[in-house]
């Protein structure tokens, strides 16, 4: 591990963009429980509307989703007060709890290939029974006891964020399921679980990740100085760099502090206003190559606020390392080219993982026509 002396790291350039991007005017929805109790038509009217979000952004928003508002509220108080302990317990906690790269607390440090955000971060693992993993000792508490008792906020006292976290992911899993069995319908599929067996196999390779952006007010006054308002002017921090997600899907939930960023179909880049109520699904690399490019990874960022943290927390449904994934045939057609060769899950992570950030990962699998 490489050790930066204190403030070092401060001075490291983080990859700042000048441009404010202009809301999403119109985020595609859509609300599980009016599809749910509209029967077929509703059914299948959601489900259009999900492939149509996922072909043309990738990107959309879940509502009436059933998982209870009082949990969300509940993670984020923890994750909040996880983020508020001293750095050194922040680091001893994790690396008891979730071992070993790319698992565990950091901050900064994106991945190990030099990309940095100002950022700090859990991922954990995901087991089979849709827990997050790490806890091999199923009754020691996520997090040893900190070493000033008085500088712990009383929110992470009163709870146990291990147990919370998985409670959170088995319930974001489940709808994350029924958002994939709409993606399979939309696109007509027969077998409607084409998706949501993967995420669901004992194996997957699913994550969570927890990440907190701290605020920076001195961004306030460089926007002012450059047009005001973070309208157009410099003073922009990077969170977490442009990227698109390896995995099937992304599901995230934030706290009301905006900073999520997308990029169109045409390159340019819109914000998504927040809404602490709802998930924002992203169509993952993998999705893009099972459905031969007709739904789309989207590439999306964060831009750090100047005055609020931002808390989110992301489930990435991921298939088993064994699995071969190549387009689907019903979506490539008889006669039509399969724009991406068959490769199995492990493949494309390995080769993931060697990549920075912004990085077009899914190149290396196209196939020349
Ligand atoms: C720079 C990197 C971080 C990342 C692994 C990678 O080499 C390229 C993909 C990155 C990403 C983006 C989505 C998720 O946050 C993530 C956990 C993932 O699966 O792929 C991260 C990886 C990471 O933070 O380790
Ligand atoms: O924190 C966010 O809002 C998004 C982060 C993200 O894209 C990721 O962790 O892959
Ligand atoms: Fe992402």
């Amino acid at each position: 591990m490489v050790v930066l002396a204190k403030g070092e790291l401060e001075q490291i350039a983080l990859p700042a963009v000048q441009k404010a991007a202009p809301p999403l005017a119109d985020v595609p929805e859509v609300d599980l429980a009016a599809a749910a109790s509209r029967g077929a038509e509703g059914r299948a009217a959601a489900a259009r509307a999900v492939a149509a979000a996922c072909q043309e952004h990738g990107f959309f928003k879940v509502t009436g989703h059933g998982v209870p508002l009082d949990l969300l509220a509940r993670v984020e108080n923890a994750a909040a007060a996880f983020f508020a302990l001293q750095q050194r317990d922040k680091e001893s906690a994790m690396s008891a709890v979730a071992p070993g790269s790319p698992f565990g607390y950091a901050s900064k440090r994106i991945g190990s290939n030099g990309d940095l955000g100002w950022v700090e971060y859990l991922l954990l693992g995901v087991t089979a029974a849709g827990a997050s993993t790490g806890d091999h000792s199923a009754d020691e508490p996520l997090l040893p006891a900190p070493a000033d008792e008085e500088a712990v906020p009383s929110a992470w006292r009163r709870c146990s964020f291990r147990d919370l976290l998985n409670e959170y992911t088995v319930a974001v899993r489940r709808m994350t399921c029924e958002v994939l069995e709409l993606m399979a319908e939309g696109l007509g599929m027969e077998e409607t679980d084409v998706f949501a067996r993967l995420v669901l196999e004992d194996d997957s390779d699913s994550m969570l990740r927890v990440n907190h952006y701290p605020p920076r007010p001195e961004l306030k006054h460089l926007q002012q100085l450059h047009g005001g308002g973070g309208g157009g002017g410099g003073g922009r921090v990077t969170g977490f760099g442009e990227h698109t997600d390896p995995q099937i899907i992304s599901v995230l939930r934030s706290n009301a502090t905006s900073g999520l960023e997308i990029a169109l179909r045409d390159g340019t880049w819109v914000s998504v206003p927040p809404d602490q109520g709802s998930f924002f699904v992203n169509v993952g690399d993998a999705l893009q190559v099972l459905t031969n490019g007709r739904f789309r990874s989207v590439r999306h960022r964060v831009m750090v606020n100047s005055v609020r943290s931002r808390v989110s927390v992301i489930f990435f449904g991921g298939p088993p390392p064994r699995e071969t994934l190549a387009p689907l045939p019903q979506l490539v057609g008889e006669g039509g080219r399969s724009r991406y060769r068959e490769f199995t899950w492990r493949e494309y992570k390995s080769s993931a993982y060697r990549t920075k950030l912004a990085d077009n990962r899914l190149c290396h699998f196209e196939t020349t026509s």
